[in-house]
């Protein structure tokens, strides 16, 4: 069972796209972490993805590593993200997806973050820098916890990593759209769609498209031809202006997805 599946599949079972904001954790203070995600639940999104800043992002564009540059100049860490996630967990009606690097899960400790984790809403962890063959190190504890571990799946991956990674991927396959780093983007590749399809053909988990989506209308192309959308840049960059009608058309798009 998986929660943040669940809550996917009863989105899209009603003709409805999955919508996943991602957000910095402790950009502009920690005090705006409760705020922020009180509020993007109530406009309707399927789950959070939830940011903990990291020294050495390897994924991230400008936008999310200037964030996460504010977030550590903050005094931003995994302890103190999940120790404030867990003073509202009571609140928290969506399921929360950390997306964090190894390094930080390994020093907290992989027994103590999956307990903690789970006690304040974590239902799903991304590990960006952590290959599929060496997940072993984590996949166990995490998942006595019930916390899932999702896969990314980038373009470049041969068919059978594809399928590999695909099959491994619990909660979600957060479909990387663009090769290279986050951040948005003007256009995409014209093969996306049966990419899409083709990951979607090994297993019955949605597949959620991320990286480079920052337009109500790129919300609704990809929505057509998989199950929801992850944005991050945008929102982060929205939530620093407090531009909140932004973050709202976003929302709408997915709502109204199906074509
Ligand atoms: O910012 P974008 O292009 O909208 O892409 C989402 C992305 O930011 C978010 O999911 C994310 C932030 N950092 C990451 C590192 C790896 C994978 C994914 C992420």
């Amino acid at each position: 069972m998986s929660l943040l599946k669940d809550a996917i599949l009863s989105v899209t079972s009603q003709g409805d796209k999955a919508f996943i904001p991602y957000i910095m954790a402790g950009d502009g203070g920690l005090e705006k972490l409760k705020p922020t995600i009180l509020k993007l639940q109530q406009l309707g999104v399927t789950a959070i993805e939830v940011g903990i800043p990291f020294t050495d992002p390897v994924a991230d564009g400008p936008t999310i590593e200037r964030a996460g540059e504010r977030a550590l100049a903050n005094g931003t860490t995994l302890r103190k993200v999940v120790e404030t996630l867990n003073s509202f967990a009571d609140e928290i009606t969506v399921p929360l997806v950390a997306m964090t690097y190894l390094n930080p899960i390994l020093a907290y400790g992989v027994e103590s973050f999956s307990a903690e984790a789970k006690a304040a809403g974590i239902r799903g962890v991304i590990v960006p820098d952590m290959p599929l063959e060496e997940r072993e190190i984590i996949h166990p504890t995490l998942s006595d916890a019930g916390i899932d571990l999702v896969q990314l799946v980038s373009l470049t991956s041969t068919p059978e990593r594809m399928e590999r990674l695909t099959k491994a991927s619990e909660g979600f396959i957060y479909a990387v759209t663009v090769n290279g780093i986050t951040g948005a983007r003007s256009s995409f590749a014209n093969e996306l769609e049966e990419h899409f399809k083709k990951i979607q053909s090994y297993t019955d988990t949605p597949v959620l498209a991320g990286f480079g989506i920052s337009t109500p209308d790129q919300v609704k192309n990809f929505g057509a031809f998989c199950s929801g959308v992850i944005v991050g840049s945008k929102i982060v960059d929205s939530l620093v202006n407090e531009d909140w009608t932004t973050i709202e058309e976003l929302v709408a798009a997915a709502k109204t997805a199906v074509v």
